[in-house]
């Protein structure tokens, strides 16, 4: 579970998170809202990319202020734009980055590179210079990337922006598909009709927190 105890944040003068208090234990959440509502700031809380200003984060008991290590094995961050996140020159490399750095024994990170490459269809490019995929390659890298490392959590910061629809469509199946859970915020309100809730932010607050259903359509409505 992630809790939100009292989160305040501030950039400078300007308020972003006003008094967030949240317990998430759902497998689908989505995180909807204005442009600059604090939706990205939000997502980067959950994984200790951001500390709060005031306030706690803690995920299964683990506070993103004194366990910062723990929580990013347990939370995995898929960026908007996964040329932010692909750091090594092959999609092998690369996939294979973050489970030498766990220093594992090179048969295991093999191995669970290979689950990796097959789950996504992506066996063809083993090889392949990384840099030279598509977007939506690109992307379904990067959540491999994210997945090998087997966090309990993803957080999905706009993920199908810089897609087109066949890919926005894969990147969407392949989310449904995660045995984690997973937090999305996005804007692309279609990905999240089958979620068990989503939240919707306005000036750094929860303002509706319900089923996607009904928070989507009052969502709609308030931005018409
Ligand atoms: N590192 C930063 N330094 C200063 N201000 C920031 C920083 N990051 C975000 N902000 C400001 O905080 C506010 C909330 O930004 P945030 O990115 O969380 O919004 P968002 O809801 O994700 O917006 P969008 O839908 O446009 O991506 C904005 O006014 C933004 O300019």
């Amino acid at each position: 579970m992630i809790q939100l105890h009292a989160v305040h944040h501030h950039f400078g003068e300007r308020p972003v998170l006003q008094g967030l208090d949240l317990h998430l234990t759902e497998r689908r959440v989505g995180v909807v809202g204005g442009n600059g509502s604090g939706k990205s700031t939000f997502a980067r809380l959950l994984n200790g990319l951001l500390v709060p200003e005031r306030g706690r984060v803690l995920v299964d008991g683990l506070d993103t202020r004194t366990d910062a290590r723990a929580v990013r094995r347990q939370v995995g961050f898929v960026f908007q734009n996964p040329d932010n996140q692909i750091v090594l020159p092959t999609v092998e490399e690369d996939l294979a980055f973050g489970l030498k750095n766990l220093r594992l024994p090179p048969a295991d990170v093999s191995a669970r590179v290979t689950a990796a490459l097959r789950r996504h269809d992506l066996e063809a490019l083993r090889h392949h210079p990384a840099h030279l995929l598509s977007g939506g390659q690109k992307q379904l890298l990067a959540l491999s990337s994210v997945l090998v490392m087997e966090p309990r959590y993803i957080v999905f910061d706009e993920p199908t922006t810089l897609l087109d629809l066949r890919n926005k469509r894969r990147l969407a199946q392949a989310i449904h598909a995660l045995p984690q859970t997973a937090i999305v915020v996005t804007h692309d309100l279609e990905l999240l009709h089958d979620f068990d809730r989503v939240l919707v932010f306005d000036e750094g607050r929860i303002v509706l927190d319900d089923v996607p259903a009904v928070a989507l359509e009052a969502y709609v409505r308030s931005m018409a």
